[in-house]
């Protein structure tokens, strides 16, 4: 980018009039959510609140009964549960995800890996992972292809403190390179790392005009 021009943000995903009912059970009633470059959005609900049935439709992996999504550029998406071959090691996760996404090489693979700090389990099955470093491959494998727009369901869960820093200094970097970043949570712990705080209830997402106009949040 050119010294002293500035990064004028624009949609990169869009969620418009979203409904979603499993049988009888109207979980999303009228979703909306625009995300813009470079914004770090929170989407806080209740347990059952339809989260990750939300962030599963914005991902492209489960249907809408009604309205729209729309997405520019590419996608990464880190569902809760981790979704790892547990035969394979770390290495040969990054070497079939390279492959997958066509990547010339593993160095932004193995600078994920050092940035969250689990080198040492590299040739470890993931089998044999703890469920927090299995979390870290997961969000490994998510940020892979370097995507503009990353979904992540309840992505600290896990972490320890450390992590959880380490985190957040990834998080900073992606947002600072104009890479949209979308957190599903019942818990946030610090408010005022976001752009944008949006709730999750009632089947509708409503942002609250600026984080620093509510002091409560979380579950
Ligand atoms: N495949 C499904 N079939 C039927 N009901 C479902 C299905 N998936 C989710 N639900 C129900 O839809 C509601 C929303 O679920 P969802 O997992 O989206 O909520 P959530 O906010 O992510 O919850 P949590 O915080 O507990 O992870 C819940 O009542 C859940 O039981």
């Amino acid at each position: 980018m050119p010294a002293g021009s500035t990064v004028v943000p624009s949609p990169v995903l869009q969620a418009h009039d979203v409904h979603k009912s499993y049988g009888r059970h109207h979980v999303l009633r009228g979703a909306d959510l625009t995300v813009t470059t470079g914004q770090l959005v929170a989407v806080v609900g209740e347990n059952g609140a339809g989260k990750s049935t939300l962030l599963r439709i914005l991902a492209g992996t489960l249907p809408v009964d009604r309205g729209e999504v729309s997405l520019s550029g590419t996608l990464g998406y880190c569902p809760q549960e981790p979704v790892l071959n547990a035969a394979l090691t770390v290495e040969q996760h990054l070497r079939y995800f390279a492959a997958a996404h066509r990547l010339p090489d593993l160095h932004r693979g193995h600078e994920l890996v050092r940035l969250l700090g689990y080198e040492r389990y590299a040739q470890t099955a993931a089998g044999e992972l703890s469920g927090g470093t299995r979390q870290k491959l997961n969000l490994t494998l998510a940020l892979l292809h370097d995507p503009d727009v990353l979904l992540l369901d309840e992505p600290y869960q896990g972490f320890d403190w450390e992590t959880y820093l380490r985190f957040w200094t990834l998080v900073d970097d992606l947002r600072t390179r104009g890479k949209a970043v979308v957190i599903i949570t019942h818990l946030v712990f610090e408010q005022d790392r976001f752009d944008l705080l949006a709730d999750l209830a009632d089947g509708r997402v409503t942002p609250r005009t600026t984080v620093e106009e509510d002091h409560h949040v979380g579950a």
